[in-house]
């Protein structure tokens, strides 16, 4: 299991490489090209600039998150065609990389969406946090103020502010586009790209969507143990896999993460897992609370042990932390919180192990 760090690159990161390093038992990053527009090819060139960077460090490129999809994909417009060869491109170019694990998500429009990106708790903490009854009044353009004036001048993924003239466009082009319909267009995406990912030997983990319900009345179909069931049967390759994210399929209660990372039609298909932890104040009413059970609503021991008892041997971060000691840095992804997120983990793991009688 590689335990890892998300990293923005250092134009669009305050967090150092050198500082990631020194978290013990962190052994690389999860990056990727943000400047390059979804629909465009990777060059390979950018990409082992982007790992020569990491390694300098003395740190491995475990994985990208994520190569973005582009929209007329998703919709399934004639002109995926063109993106979907430019996707392909990219893939060869990680694979000719030696990089081996691609994160990316099929939310039309945006990616994660919170109303809170620095709700402070009673420690001086503070947290995203997620109001469906807000989210219930008011209208997409309106949350690009909110992102923004919340991100601290962080470029939020699916929110960059760039994106707010075409988005009333893109709702255009999403009318008809039904849960069925974007299932189809994630199976016609996925045998397009299995051949290259097979040559390459590329595991694609397909991140959840968050919150795991329709927003803005777009169709979602990432959100339970059920829609992972059918996706990974749109293609039976290894390498249609999954991102398996806590704080994404948790924000539905009825999801059952311990149980649907030991579902046995899904577990071998795991290839990435983001660890958070989430307190809920009602159903559709969260925070995200540092990573300890205790803190939150999820059993972080039973996840970690159904992860270790489905002999998971894939990719880890710790997810979204809160901003402590003063930290500047991009909503969810400061230094502090996810480095004690590591500590705990770790220290989960190895407890797990250790008292795994079969390795006596
Ligand atoms: O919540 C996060 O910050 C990430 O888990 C997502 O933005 C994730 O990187 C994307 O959805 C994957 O494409
Ligand atoms: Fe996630």
């Amino acid at each position: 299991m590689d335990m890892t760090l998300r990293w923005f690159g250092k134009k669009h990161d305050s967090v150092k490489l050198e500082y990631i390093k020194q978290i013990p038992g962190v052994t690389g990053v999860v990056s990727s090209l943000h400047d390059v527009p979804a629909g465009e090819p990777w060059k390979l060139e950018d990409i082992l600039e982007l790992k020569k960077e990491v390694e300098k460090a003395g740190l491995k490129l475990i994985g990208i998150e994520s190569v973005n999809i582009h929209e007329d994909i998703k919709i399934g417009l004639p002109s995926r065609e063109k993106y979907i060869e430019n996707y392909k491109i990219s893939l060869e170019n990680l694979g000719k990389a030696d990089v081996h694990m691609v994160c990316y998500n099929f939310m039309p429009i945006f990616d994660w969406t919170r109303t809170e990106l620095a709700k402070q708790l009673e420690d001086g903490s503070y947290v995203m946090a997620y109001d469906e009854n807000i989210i219930k009044g008011i209208k997409p353009e309106t949350m690009f103020e909110r992102m923004e004036k919340e991100s601290g001048g962080f470029i939020l993924p699916g929110w960059e502010p760039n994106r707010r003239d075409e988005i009333m466009d893109l709702f255009e082009k999403y009318k008809g586009v039904t849960k069925e319909k974007l299932m189809e267009n994630l199976k016609y995406f996925l045998d397009a790209i299995m051949p290259v990912c097979e040559k390459y030997q590329i595991k694609m983990a397909l991140h959840p969507d968050d919150p795991a319900w329709s927003v803005f009345g777009l169709p979602r179909i990432v959100t339970s143990e059920k829609a992972l069931e059918e996706i990974a049967l749109l293609n039976d390759s290894i390498y249609n896999g999954f991102t398996l994210c806590t704080g994404s399929l948790g924000s539905n209660l009825n999801n059952n993460l311990p149980q649907i990372i030991r579902n046995p039609k899904i577990s071998n298909r795991i290839h990435f897992v983001h660890l958070r932890n989430m307190k809920f104040e009602s159903d559709g009413v969260f925070y995200e609370s540092s990573h300890l059970s205790c803190d939150g609503n999820f059993d972080m021991y039973e996840i970690v042990k159904a992860l270790y008892d489905i002999g998971f041997d894939g990719v880890v971060r710790p997810d979204h932390g809160r901003m402590i000691w003063d930290e500047q840095a991009r909503p969810g992804y400061g230094l502090y919180d996810r480095a004690l997120g590591v500590a705990y983990l770790n220290g989960l793991w190895e407890a797990i192990r250790k008292n795994d009688k079969s390795n006596k």
